[in-house]
């Protein structure tokens, strides 16, 4: 028998597990006061129709089996925008638009990356289906924002993105062979001159066009003589503008790391004290059975990044109850919010059962 965990799993303990759940409580009840309402996804589903779901998508990100019963592949869900796309497109097809859903829950990757050594994680966030507006946009982020503020997660900063920004540039007016696009969006995200150089040169501006928001909105701007970028440039003017001074703000425009299928904007959220980002969202495009195409914009936040930093709240307040305690008076504790720790024993103690404080004479004492 081994106490091991797989790589990439672990198990939450207290008082972590405790404050994950209630960061979701305020991520959820922050959204659902903007009227996202709840949906929970199944946590498996056949592999071709969550990678059929997304334009773009791909369900290289998902651990696979065969499911006994079916007999066909099914995927774990990696992420949940797919299914929430799903959904809306489906059960909920009928509903009048924009859908508002919101969801939390647990998301297994095939492989863990740099930045995050689990496989397992606990995603929550919100989709607005029907629309990818500015306006949707800019309620998309304002909501992420509101919800990591309701958590107590401060120092908040975005990175905006322009995902389709090379196959735009290269539809338009800088031509590029559609067998390059890729490679060439390959090497603008990894920051390598040399090698864009070697395919596109006139796309080496977009390399310098990354830093504080404002600047680099001036030079993405003066980079765009033909004015192809203009509608996605005024869409991340007026997002900024809402933002100022709330949050801090970047651009990087030709980053594309983590935004496999969203469209016109992507971004990511980081949070003071964190490594990594701790969210990331976008406008993306859900493929409905008959073919059609649905806009949509979301945001998805991971709850383990920001519990393992600290921000979430871990602070123990805890009133130990001794044997002789009158049990009405830890009630009426309880009553008025106290975490009340009964001693069960005549040995019992409040540091073994990690209290904070003691019911002492009818009231509660720091210890
Ligand atoms: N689910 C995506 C982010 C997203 C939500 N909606 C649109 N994009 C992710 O975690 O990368």
């Amino acid at each position: 028998m081994t106490s091991l965990l797989p790589q990439g799993f672990r198990d939450r303990l207290p008082p972590f597990a405790d404050a994950a759940a209630r960061l979701e409580q305020a991520v959820l009840g922050a959204a659902f006061l903007h009227g996202y309402e709840r949906a929970d996804p199944a946590l498996a589903e056949f592999e071709a129709g969550l990678a059929s779901r997304l334009k773009a998508a791909r369900a290289q990100d998902a651990v696979r089996f065969v499911d006994p019963v079916s007999q066909k592949s099914l995927a774990i869900r990696p992420d949940m925008t797919a299914q929430i796309g799903r959904i809306a497109a489906t059960r909920m097809g009928h509903h009048p638009r924009p859908v508002r859903l919101s969801y939390a829950g647990p998301v297994l990757r095939l492989r863990a990356s740099q930045l995050s050594p689990e496989r397992e994680l606990l995603q929550m966030g919100c989709e607005l289906i029907g629309l990818d507006t500015v306006a949707a946009a800019r309620e998309i982020v304002g909501v992420a924002v509101e919800a990591l503020e309701a958590a107590g997660v401060g120092d908040i900063s975005i990175d905006f993105t322009l995902p389709d920004l090379v196959p735009t540039l290269a539809s338009g007016p800088l031509p590029l062979g559609a067998d390059k696009i890729a490679l060439l969006s390959d090497r603008l995200d990894a920051k390598d001159a040399g090698g864009v150089a070697e395919i596109a040169p006139e796309y080496l501006p977009l390399i310098e066009a990354a830093g504080p928001f404002f600047e680099a909105h001036d030079r993405l701007c003066q980079f765009d003589v033909g004015g192809a970028l203009r509608s996605r440039l005024d869409g991340l003017w007026a997002l900024a503008e809402g933002l100022k001074g709330r949050v801090a703000l970047t651009l990087d425009p030709t980053e594309r790391h983590g935004f496999e299928f969203q469209s016109w904007l992507g971004f990511s959220i980081f949070a003071g004290g964190v490594r990594g980002e701790i969210g990331r969202g976008g406008s993306y495009t859900i493929l409905h059975e008959d073919g059609s195409e649905e806009a949509a914009t979301g945001f998805s936040l991971y709850a383990d990044a920001i519990v393992a930093a600290g921000l979430a709240d871990i602070e123990r307040r805890r009133l130990f109850v001794p044997l002789d305690a009158d049990p009405a008076l830890a009630a009426k504790m309880r009553g008025e919010g106290w975490v009340t720790v009964a001693a069960l024993e005549a040995g019992d103690t409040p540091e073994a059962q990690l209290c904070t404080h003691v019911l002492a004479e009818g009231e509660a004492r720091a210890l």
